[in-house]
């Protein structure tokens, strides 16, 4: 079976820890992932080549690599370098994911994207709007992703919904369909596919505990402020 085969109709599991924080361990990323698809997982996505090479050596489920990094004058941070794209290959990556946005950034995005081609690996476009993925179809990439919907200038927003819009304008076009964003509970997993994705990539809810964490404080927080407020005005 083919890596795009193996995806169709099921979850990616994005083991990316919080950049600097307890889990930030590659020994780490290697345990999320396993426990990952020990749950069903059909693939990963992992970001680092080093990661991505220890990770290669425990499992042969498809492989979504990327590398990030932060760049002066570019908020392009995914996958932005031709080095990125040969230390992924290196590493054993199936997919390469990369920014397909039209922001400036230091390697071209095209010569980005042809180089993941030639050396055989599955190009996932990174996209933040539909003219992104179009762009990215006609230059060859497999794989459009709604990943960087919300996250640029053009596109920022404080929903924290995912961009199931975006997906369903992607299911127009002639390439696999990769829901990724926000995609924070099970529920909102199974309308990507309703909304015509061929597979769904769910990171925070899944291997960020800060973030989990975080949504459960908040919640608990407002709760009680509630609560606060009610004993006040009944006092
Ligand atoms: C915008 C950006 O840089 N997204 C990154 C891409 O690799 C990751 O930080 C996300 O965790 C990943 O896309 C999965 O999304 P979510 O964590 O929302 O399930």
């Amino acid at each position: 079976m083919t890596s795009l085969e193996q995806l169709q109709g099921g979850l990616v599991v994005s083991c990316q820890p919080v950049t600097g924080g307890a889990m930030d361990r590659t020994d780490i990323v290697v345990a999320m992932a396993l426990a990952a698809i020990d749950g069903g997982a059909n693939g990963l996505r992992i970001e680092g080549a080093r990661n991505v090479a220890t990770v290669r050596m425990a499992t042969d489920k498809p492989i979504i690599g990327l590398v990030k990094h932060e760049v002066d004058r570019t908020d392009v941070r995914i996958t932005s370098r031709l080095s990125d794209v040969e230390a992924l290959v290196h590493a054993g990556a199936d997919i390469i994911a990369y920014d397909a946005t039209d922001r400036p950034r230091q390697d071209d995005r095209d010569v980005v994207l042809h180089a993941i081609l030639a050396h055989g690996c599955i190009a996932m476009a990174d996209c933040s709007t539909f003219d992104d993925a179009q762009q990215a179809l006609d230059q060859g990439a497999q794989m459009l992703g709604s990943t960087l919907s919300g996250y640029t200038a053009k596109t920022e927003s404080a929903s924290d919904r995912p961009d199931l819009a975006l997906v369903s304008a992607l299911n127009r076009l002639d390439a696999f369909v990769m829901a990724e964003g926000r995609y924070n509970s099970p529920d909102l997993a199974a309308e990507a596919f309703i909304a015509g994705a061929d597979a769904v990539t769910v990171g925070s809810a899944i291997t960020r505990v800060e973030h989990i964490v975080g949504w459960f404080k908040t919640a608990i927080d407002e709760a009680t402020r509630a609560e606060e407020h009610d004993d006040v005005l009944s006092s």
